[in-house]
């Protein structure tokens, strides 16, 4: 098994840098529905943008590389251990090379193990089956959209929905609303496996291991063929749209899964995947480990170079242009509305989830007085003469500082804070009171932002790990959208209440 590593490495690296050929079409066939000139439109546009730059830079399309989550199916007789062990190595070495964010967070300690192993991870399941040959796939699920998973106990009563019982009915309410819950905050437009039946560890495992399935193949038991078609066609009926911009492209792609329950359980397990939608495999030779054939490799590839110069052009948008560059006053900020796009030049701050912790309890080692903060953690190389590099540089899902945002925003004076999928009321209110604007940026256009990003000026936090350090990173033409600003309008409470509307419609029976 001489060649295992190095094969392993390669599912790594493709993973984590390609996105499938299935998975390109269904977002080429989004793109194409989006009306010009929309935020949806620009967004697809910096989407695909970023799939290619990914693609040319062999660089992870998102910084987020999740929980790398391996399925390996092996003859009878191969030894699993070893495969573990290569596994293991080659995870490790991607991480070194800048192909995987340092992801593995000890739970109790904070500390990040910096190099993607430790208890937990990554996470390797085992077959065997009577084939000659192995079978091995993998899946970069990031936490953003691992968090809008969500799990069912039929019966339930559902908002927009009403009661969802014990039948396929029921099961088509709960599928509906999956897509209504995770809004934008899982980048939008996604992907959803389904489990129906099992118990919470088994419905789960199901919902994810139709993730592992073909886009467009079709389900071979008919009533879920069925159900699927039903909810590709109406899913996208919700107006939630790209990041929940509101559109046309909510959802692209319902696979679901059916297993047996016990009397008094009936659960529907969804997993939600956004529209990074990592997930490759291959066929190995058991004897040395060498790569045979790479799976999901079937039909047309799209090629979204091609496209780039057009793409450029559609991410202008028709809205409103404004420049902005710290320290920004609260004048420029009010001005600000709902819609504008803004391109920012000069300094940005990130800091996450351990930053505003700390920064909620201690003061800031830099002076924020109307500067931006930017809700990300990258993933970043330092070079021999101990330059930082950014490799990989998102946004993260704000909401999760929403118990913080408001009142760190008014006690170091932050004028802007960079994310994604929006922020809830607390922040709604500090953004009016204290004069500050919170700016979406595109989920998982990791390499597209990284290409805004001209140096890095100095960190701190290091000791919180490379993804929750406060980076200092200078800027040229990062853009983003206004969606919410300081005179308490909110995209996103908007889009939420339309598509609870909206949801509302699919309230009758459809399956009796
Ligand atoms: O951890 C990140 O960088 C992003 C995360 O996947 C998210 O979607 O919030
Ligand atoms: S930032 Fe968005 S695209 Fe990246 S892993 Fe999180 S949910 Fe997926």
């Amino acid at each position: 098994m001489d060649k295992l590593q190095k094969s392993m490495y390669d599912l790594i690296v493709e993973t984590s840098t390609r996105l499938p050929k299935d998975v390109r079409r269904a977002i080429a066939k989004a793109k194409a529905q989006e009306n010009a000139g929309t935020r949806s439109a620009m967004s697809l546009a910096t989407i695909t943008n970023n799939i290619s730059m990914a693609d040319v830079n062999v660089s992870p399309i998102c910084q987020d590389t999740g929980l790398p989550t391996f399925k390996i199916k092996t003859p009878v007789g191969v030894n699993q251990l070893k495969i573990k062990e290569a596994i293991l190595n080659a995870i490790a070495e991607a991480t070194k090379d800048g192909k995987l964010r340092p992801n593995s967070v000890d739970s109790l300690t904070g500390k990040n193990s910096g190099d993607n192993l430790g208890a937990g991870s990554p996470v390797i399941k085992f077959e065997q089956w009577e084939k000659d040959y192995i079978d091995a796939r993998l899946i970069l699920k990031g936490g953003g959209c691992e968090n809008k998973n969500i799990q069912y106990s039929l019966p339930c009563e559902l908002e927009g929905l009403g009661k969802a019982g014990r039948d396929l009915d029921g099961i088509r309410k709960c599928i509906m609303h999956s897509v209504y819950q995770a809004q934008g905050q899982g980048c939008s437009a996604g992907f959803i496996g389904v489990g129906i039946g099992g118990d919470r560890t088994s419905g789960y495992e199901l919902a994810k291991e139709q993730l592992f399935r073909d886009v467009e193949d079709v389900n071979p038991i008919e009533e879920l063929a069925k159900l699927e078609e039903y909810v590709m066609e109406n899913a996208n009926k919700l107006g939630i749209g790209t990041m929940g911009f509101g559109g046309e492209t909510t959802l692209l792609g319902c696979k679901v899964g059916v297993i047996n329950r016990i009397p008094a359980s009936f659960f529907v397990s969804v997993a939600y995947n956004c529209w990074a939608y990592r997930r490759l495999g291959v066929t190995l030779n058991p004897d040395n480990g060498e790569i045979n054939d790479w799976l999901y490799n079937e039909g047309e590839e799209i090629d979204f170079s091609k496209e780039v110069e057009e793409a450029q052009e559609e991410t202008k948008s028709d809205s409103r242009e404004v420049v902005l560059e710290a320290p920004i006053t609260e004048e420029k900020i009010r001005d600000l509305k709902v819609g504008d796009v803004v391109r920012i030049n000069g300094l940005m701050y990130t800091g996450r989830d351990a930053i505003h912790k700390h920064l909620s309890e201690n003061d800031s080692p830099v002076n924020l007085d109307g500067q931006i903060i930017y809700h990300c953690g990258p993933v970043m190389l330092k070079d021999e003469d101990g330059t930082w590099h950014v490799k990989a540089a998102g946004p993260t899902t704000s909401i999760r500082e929403e118990p913080y945002q408001g009142d760190i925003m008014k006690r170091f004076g932050i004028r802007a804070v960079i994310g994604k999928g929006g922020m809830g009321p607390k922040t709604l209110a500090a953004l009016k009171d204290h004069g500050g604007v919170y700016l979406n940026a595109i989920g998982g256009a990791a390499q597209y932002y990284a290409d805004c990003i001209k140096s890095v000026e100095g960190v701190d936090f290091m000791e919180f790990g490379i993804p929750e350090a406060m980076w200092h990173l200078k800027v040229e033409g990062f853009t983003a959208v206004v969606t919410m600003d300081s005179h308490g309008n909110s995209l996103h409470e908007d889009v939420d209440k339309s598509s609870l509307e909206k949801l509302a419609q699919f309230k009758e029976p459809v399956f009796k």
